[in-house]
């Protein structure tokens, strides 16, 4: 990546998930400093008329669609305005590859592991936000990026955070990270209430704005153990070291606790565009106008507290995905896509969501010997197994069970 000497340097960027929430805060951030980016590629998976206007607005060369069902519509909405159009998966994985300072990883779910594995392949800077990728393939992309001198920076709040907080200080003699929770909208909920959640309720989180798959896996707290996990390949903690605090306020993203006692935090409104901004900048600075300034006076009460490991499992499961390694995480990842899934399509209960990823990760562990991850090829059947046991347990054993009525 071209390293800012002078502060007027520009970078070539290209945005998979270009259409998506991570995607609207990339655009305000490249459109509040439009001198420093040169957009390449925007991927998206079917809104083309908002994957369109954004390839007009970014000044893109390039719109990638996945689903080639909208190509024509694409290529309408296109026409005459000289930006190159592509659909399907290859032309994604190959809008990865290209060569760029800096590829946004922002698809949802494990569709991303390819495209992030391709960038990294290429030897492209990753800036990562699809954490179900990194979960899933963790060893295995983390030794490509070694192996190709590949930085991955960090878009998810908490891990960018981290990585500040890293970046600005001697990182030896670290005891501890902590990756701060919302708790989500069922913090103070009882766990009779958790279970009959509607989706709307669980779509309503306090402080973030964001897609409906983390939105949703924020109020299981499968989020917090997704991000547990990718603190774990992205910053070589052993999961021991790796700590959840629930803060409601959404103010403290990230904590690193030191040998002497000393603990350094970063904060900042719950805004995606300061993460994103100090990523695409990395190692310097750029604008984020749009993001309100913390004013800790007016806010007044920060408050923190353990997370309750019964009326929120997912966050437990996640840690023991993490200890079991191998294809442990890849399968909670892909039940829990699944599980979501099925929630959102009314096929079972919210509190379903822990029973199906249980449920899944006793059946495939009991199935096979657990090693580790050789290739891609192991991420990739790992996750196929995990979402074909975990759609056969809704539709077998949970069919009718825990559906809302
Ligand atoms: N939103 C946030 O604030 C945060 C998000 N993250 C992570 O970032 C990732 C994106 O989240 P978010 O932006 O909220 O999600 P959204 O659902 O808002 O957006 C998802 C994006 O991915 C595209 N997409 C979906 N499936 C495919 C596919 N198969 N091929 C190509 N593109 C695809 C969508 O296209 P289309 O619009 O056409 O469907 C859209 O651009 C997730 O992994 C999430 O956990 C992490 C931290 C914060
Ligand atoms: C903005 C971001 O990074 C999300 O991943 C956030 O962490 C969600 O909030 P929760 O703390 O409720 O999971
Ligand atoms: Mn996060």
């Amino acid at each position: 990546m071209g390293e800012m000497v002078d502060g007027n340097d520009t970078r070539t960027i290209a945005i998979l998930g270009a259409t998506g929430s991570i995607g609207d805060s990339t655009a305000d951030i490249v459109l509040a400093n439009r001198d420093r980016f040169h957009v390449t590629t925007l991927v998206g998976h079917s809104n083309v008329d908002k994957l369109a206007a954004r390839a007009k607005a970014l000044r893109a060369e390039r719109a990638v669609v996945a689903d080639e069902r909208h190509h024509q519509k694409l290529k309408d909405l296109l026409a005459g305005t000289g930006i190159d159009v592509a659909a399907g998966r290859r032309a994604v994985i190959a809008s990865a590859a290209e060569a760029a300072d800096l590829v946004v990883c922002a698809m949802v779910g494990s569709p991303g592991i390819e495209p992030a594995m391709a960038a990294i392949e290429a030897g492209n800077t990753v800036a990562l936000a699809n954490k179900e990728a990194l979960v899933c393939a963790g060893p295995v992309m983390m030794k490509l990026a070694a192996q190709k001198g590949v930085r991955i920076l960090p878009l998810d709040s908490e891990h960018n955070a981290l990585f500040q907080v890293f970046e600005d200080t001697n990182r030896s003699h670290i005891e501890a990270i902590t990756v701060t929770a919302s708790g989500g909208p069922f913090r103070t909920w009882d766990a009779e209430r958790i279970r009959s959640a509607t989706l709307s309720d669980a779509l309503n989180h306090p402080n973030w704005t964001m897609g409906q798959k983390v939105t949703i896996d924020s109020a299981t707290l499968a989020n917090k153990g997704l991000e547990v996990i990718e603190a774990h390949h992205l910053f070589a903690m052993s999961p021991d070291a790796i700590k959840v605090v629930v803060h409601p306020q959404s103010i403290v993203h990230g904590m690193v606790h030191y040998a002497d006692g000393s603990v350094l935090a970063q904060l900042g409104m719950p805004d995606m565009r300061t993460p994103i901004a100090a990523a695409l900048a990395w190692p310097n600075r750029y604008q984020a106008p749009q993001v309100e300034r913390l004013d800790l006076a007016t806010l007044s009460t920060l408050s923190f507290e353990r997370p309750d490991l019964e009326r929120f499992p997912m966050l437990g499961l996640a840690f023991d995905a993490m200890r079991e390694g191998a294809a442990a995480p890849a399968l909670f990842n892909a039940a829990n896509e699944a599980a979501v899934t099925a929630f959102v399509e009314g096929k079972c209960a919210f509190s379903d969501i822990a029973t199906i990823v249980a449920m899944t990760m006793d059946q495939a562990l009991a199935a096979s010997t657990s090693r580790p991850f050789a290739s891609l090829e192991d991420v990739l059947s790992a996750d196929q197994n995990g979402q074909r046991l975990a759609n056969a347990i809704v539709d077998d054993q949970l069919h009718g069970v825990g559906a809302p009525s």
